[in-house]
C-alpha cells in the first residue's frame, strides 16, 4: 500500500530535517509529523501504518504526505539528514528497533518518543549489541488521555517540554538534528540522564496514572453502588482524567519503569497511611499540614520543575518597564506589608508555642520564601490568603530536619536571619539563594556564630550556601557590631535564643528594632540599653496576633514620586514608621518636601501613620550620616529625588549600599548618567547634581529597589524610559505596577 496525499504545501522556509518516518502514528507520532509539515520542517512526512483505515484517515487529516504499511517500503529510501521516529508503546519499541538495524542505513537518525528511557536503551543494547550513535532517546512530554491519529495536533508540542536523554555513545550530530526537530515544532528541549529521567518521570507521571487508574477501579469495582458515577463531580472528574489514557501504553509503562514506579508508589502508600492514620485520630494538625503543603506546591508546580524548589515566581519570564515621560501621582493607597516584619513574624510564629495569626503579610517572593523554609522543616503555615497567615508554632525545639537544603532566592534577609537560628538545631542544614544573593557576604553572620559554637562553612569568599553543623552548644556573647546592620543583630540574638548564658549586642548606629520588638510582643525578654540589645537564653516564646504595617520602604517609591511630580498629591495609608526606620522622613523633609503624617497610632508593637505627599520644588542636601541606617533601603529612590533637587546632594557613609542586591551606588550612577545626570560614585557614597533627566534604556541588575527608582523618575523625564529586567520587583513589592497604574504613572509591562 502506498497512499498519496492530495495535499502538498510547498515550502518556503529551509526544512531542520529531510524526510520524517513515524512508525505508530497515535497522538505523539501524529502530531510531530503534522507539526513539522505545517511548519515545513521537514520535506515529507511519511506514516508507518498497518491498518488501512488509520493510513487513509492520517491523510485526509493533513497529519502525513505518504503512508506505507511496513518500514520495509520505505527502508532503502532513507539517508543523511532523515529521520525515523518510533511512537509506538514502550515494550514494542525492540521489535522497531530490530527491524530498522536489518533495513536502515547508520547515517539515519533515530529517535523516540516513550516515557521510559531504560528500557529503550536496554533495546538498543539487546538488538545493536551497543547503542548506535544514530539513536536519540526522547520523551516529549506532553501526552494527554486521547489516543489515535485523529488526536494529532500540529501544535500539541508548543511550549511543552521535551525531555533527551543522550548516552556516551550517541552522536553529535543526531542529536542535535533530533533537538533541531523539536524546537522546529515550538517545544523546549532538556537533557537528562536516563536514570533520572526515570525516576522523575515515575513520580511525576506514572505514580499518577497508576493512583488514577486504580482509583477508578475502586468505585467502578469494590464500592458496591451501581450509581456511583451519577453523583461524582468535579473532583472525581479532575483527579481521573488520566485513566482514560489507552491501557496498552500504560501497562508497558509500569513494566518498563517498574523498580522506580515501586519507590515511589511504597512512599505514596505510605503517606496514605499516615493520612488515614490521621484521619481517623481526627489529627487536624496533621491534616492541615499536609493540605497546606500540597496546596502551596500544587500551586507553585511550574517552579518545582524548573528546580526553583518551592519558590513562588510570580511572573514567569523577564520583563522590563516601559515608562512614558511626565505626569503626576494623585489618589490614596496602601503599599503591601513591611518586609522585615513579614520575614520576623514567620520566624517567631514558628518558633513560638501555639498558633500565631499574622495580617498584612507580605505575599512577596522574599517573604514567601522564609514561608516555604519553614514549612520544609515542618511547620504548618495556613496561607497566605488577602496577607493573612495562621501559622502552628512548633517551639524553639521543634523543627525537623529539611529533606533537601533550604533555598530563599533573592532575599538577604532570611540567609541571614535563619542562619542564626539554624545555627541552635539539632539537624544539619543548607541554604542558598539565587545569583544576586550568591555575590553577597555572609562572614558578617557566620563569623560571630562561629563564637558563639556554631560549625558554620561558607562558599568561597564568605559567600552563600551556608552549610550550617546542627547538635552544636551555643554559648552567649557579647558583640560589637562592626557595622550597622539589623540582619547581623537579628542572627546573633536569634542564636541567643538557644545560646547558654546572655547574648549581647552592641551596634555602632542605631539600625531597625524589629526582632526586639517582636521578641517582646512574644513574650520573650529583650533588656535595651542605649545602643546595647540583651537576652538570655533558654525561654520561651508564646503564640499573638501581628498586624504587619505597610512598608515604609516600598511607601518611599511613591513619596518619592510626589515629590518630584509637579501636581501629585498622594495619600499613603497605614505606614509603619518606627523610628528606625523613618530615615527616608527625615531626608526628604530636610530636601524641602511636603509631607504630613496624620492619624497616628500604634499597631501590635509598631507605630504607623498616613503620610500626605504633595509636590514640592526639593533642594539638594548633604545627608547626614546618622540617617543613613534608618533609610538603607531608601537610597536608590532617594537619589532619584536628589537628581530633580536643585544643586547638589552629598551621601557619605553608605558603603553598605555597595552589598545589597546589587551594588546599588554603581547601579543608580550608570542609571542616572544615562538619563543626563551628573552622578559620581565614591567609595561609601554618590555626589548627584540636580538636572534635566532625558530618558533612555538602564539595567537593573536584578535589584527591585534599583527598578523601582527608575520606574518613577520618568515623571520627571523628558524621554521615554526602559527599565531592563523588572522581574525581581516581586520579592518585595508585588503590586507595584498596579499601583504605579493607579496613581497616574504610565508605565507598560513587556513581558519576554
Ligand atoms: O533586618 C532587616 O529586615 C533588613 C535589614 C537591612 O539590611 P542590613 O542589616 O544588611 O543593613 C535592610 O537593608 C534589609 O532590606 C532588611
Ligand atoms: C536589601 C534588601 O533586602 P535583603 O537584604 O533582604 O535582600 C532590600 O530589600 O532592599
Amino acid at each position: 500500500m502506498a497512499v498519496t496525499s492530495e495535499e502538498h504545501t510547498a515550502s518556503d522556509s529551509m526544512p531542520v530535517i529531510g524526510k520524517l518516518v513515524v512508525v505508530g502514528l497515535g497522538l505523539i507520532g501524529g502530531s510531530l509529523a503534522m507539526g513539522l509539515r505545517q511548519r515545513h520542517a521537514c520535506r515529507e512526512a511519511i506514516g508507518v501504518v498497518r491498518r488501512p483505515d488509520a493510513g487513509r484517515k492520517a491523510i485526509e487529516l493533513g497529519v502525513v504526505d505518504r503512508v506505507v504499511d511496513d518500514l520495509s517500503a520505505v527502508a532503502p529510501e532513507l539517508g543523511e539528514g532523515d529521520v525515523i521516529f518510533i511512537a509506538v508503546p514502550t515494550l514494542a519499541v525492540e521489535s522497531v528497533l530490530a527491524a530498522i538495524r536489518d533495513q536502515v542505513s547508520p547515517a539515519v537518525t533515530i529517535t523516540d518518543g516513550a516515557s521510559v528511557k531504560g528500557s529503550v536503551r536496554s533495546a538498543a543494547e539487546s538488538v545493536y549489541g551497543q547503542s548506535p550513535a544514530q539513536l536519540v532517546l526522547g520523551h516529549p512530554i506532553a501526552g494527554s488521555e486521547r489516543s489515535g491519529v485523529t488526536a494529532s495536533n500540529p501544535d500539541l508540542y508548543e511550549n511543552h517540554r521535551v525531555i533527551l536523554t543522550p548516552l556516551p555513545e550517541t552522536g553529535a550530530v543526531h542529536l542535535e538534528r533530533v533537538r533541531a526537530l523539536w524546537q522546529a515544532v515550538g517545544a523546549e528541549v532538556l537533557d537528562m540522564s536516563v536514570e533520572e529521567h526515570d525516576q522523575v518521570l515515575g513520580a511525576t507521571s506514572h505514580l499518577p496514572h497508576a493512583i488514577a487508574y486504580s482509583l477508578v477501579d475502586t468505585l467502578a469495582e469494590d464500592i458496591g453502588n451501581p450509581n456511583i458515577f451519577r453523583y461524582a463531580a468535579g473532583g472525581f472528574r479532575d483527579f481521573t482524567r488520566i485513566a482514560s489514557s489507552d491501557p496498552v501504553m500504560w501497562h508497558d509503562i509500569m513494566k518498563a519503569n517498574r523498580g522506580a514506579v515501586l519507590d515511589s508508589l511504597d512512599l505514596f502508600i505510605d503517606n496514605l497511611t499516615r493520612l488515614r492514620a490521621a484521619i481517623d485520630r481526627e489529627d487536624s494538625e496533621y491534616l492541615l499540614g499536609v493540605f497546606t503543603r500540597a496546596k502551596a506546591a500544587r500551586d507553585h508546580f511550574t517552579n518545582i520543575l524548573a528546580k526553583r524548589a518551592f519558590i513562588p515566581a510570580m511572573t514567569t519570564g523577564k520583563i522590563d518597564y516601559l515608562l512614558q515621560p511626565g505626569g503626576a501621582v494623585t489618589g490614596t493607597i496602601r503599599v503591601p506589608g513591611d518586609k522585615s516584619i513579614s520575614h520576623r513574624s514567620i520566624m517567631l510564629g514558628s518558633l513560638a508555642d501555639g498558633v500565631t495569626e499574622v495580617e498584612g503579610f507580605l505575599e512577596g517572593e522574599d517573604a514567601l520564601a522564609t514561608l516555604q523554609a519553614f514549612r520544609d522543616m515542618g511547620v504548618v503555615i495556613e496561607g497566605p490568603s488577602e496577607g493573612r497567615v495562621k501559622i502552628h508554632g512548633v517551639g524553639l525545639h521543634g523543627l525537623k530536619a529539611p529533606k533537601k537544603p533550604l533555598y530563599i532566592g533573592n532575599s538577604g534577609t532570611t540567609i541571614r536571619l535563619m542562619s542564626g537560628i539554624l545555627a541552635g538545631q539539632a539537624f544539619d542544614s543548607e541554604i542558598s539563594g539565587d545569583e544576586s544573593l550568591a555575590k553577597r557576604p555572609m562572614d558578617r553572620v557566620a563569623n560571630p556564630l562561629r563564637e558563639m559554637g556554631a560549625v558554620v562553612d561558607t562558599a568561597e569568599g564568605g559567600r552563600p550556601p551556608l552549610k550550617i553543623k546542627g547538635g552544636q552548644a551555643l554559648n552567649g556573647i557579647d558583640y560589637e557590631l562592626p557595622m550597622a546592620s539589623a540582619q547581623v543583630k537579628s542572627c546573633v540574638l536569634l542564636a541567643g535564643l538557644y545560646a547558654q548564658g546572655t547574648t549581647r549586642v552592641t551596634e555602632p548606629a542605631p539600625t531597625r528594632d524589629h526582632t526586639e520588638r517582636m521578641l517582646t510582643g512574644f513574650g520573650y525578654e529583650v533588656k535595651k540599653d542605649g545602643a546595647v540589645a540583651e537576652l538570655t537564653g533558654g525561654g520561651h516564646l508564646t503564640a499573638t496576633k501581628i498586624e504587619v504595617p505597610a512598608d515604609i520602604s516600598s511607601a518611599t517609591f511613591f513619596m518619592v514620586a510626589a515629590s518630584i511630580a509637579p501636581g501629585s498629591d498622594l495619600t499613603l495609608t497605614h505606614v509603619g514608621i518606627n523610628p528606625t526606620r523613618v530615615g527616608v522622613i527625615n531626608i526628604l523633609k530636610a530636601m524641602g518636601a511636603d509631607l504630613t503624617l496624620s492619624n497616628e497610632r500604634t499597631v501590635g508593637g509598631e507605630p504607623v501613620a498616613d503620610i500626605r505627599v504633595r509636590y514640592a520644588p526639593l533642594k539638594g542636601i548633604h545627608i547626614p550620616e546618622d540617617q543613613v541606617p534608618l533609610a538603607i533601603d531608601e537610597f536608590p529612590a532617594l537619589f532619584i529625588a536628589a537628581a530633580c533637587a536643585e544643586g547638589e546632594t552629598v551621601l557619605t557613609g553608605a558603603e553598605e549600599l555597595r552589598v545589597k542586591e546589587s551594588d546599588r551606588i554603581q547601579a543608580m550612577a550608570d542609571g542616572l548618567t544615562t538619563f543626563g545626570i551628573a552622578a559620581k560614585p565614591t567609595p561609601d557614597g554618590i555626589v548627584i547634581q540636580g538636572g534635566t533627566m532625558g530618558g533612555g534604556e538602564v539595567e537593573t541588575h536584578h535589584d527591585h529597589r534599583i527598578a523601582m527608582s527608575f520606574a518613577i523618575a520618568a515623571l520627571r523625564a523628558t524621554q521615554p524610559i526602559r527599565v531592563k529586567d523588572a522581574t525581581n520587583v516581586a520579592t518585595s513589592f508585588p503590586t507595584f505596577v498596579e499601583l504605579a497604574k493607579q496613581t497616574g504613572i504610565s508605565l507598560e509591562v513587556i513581558d519576554h
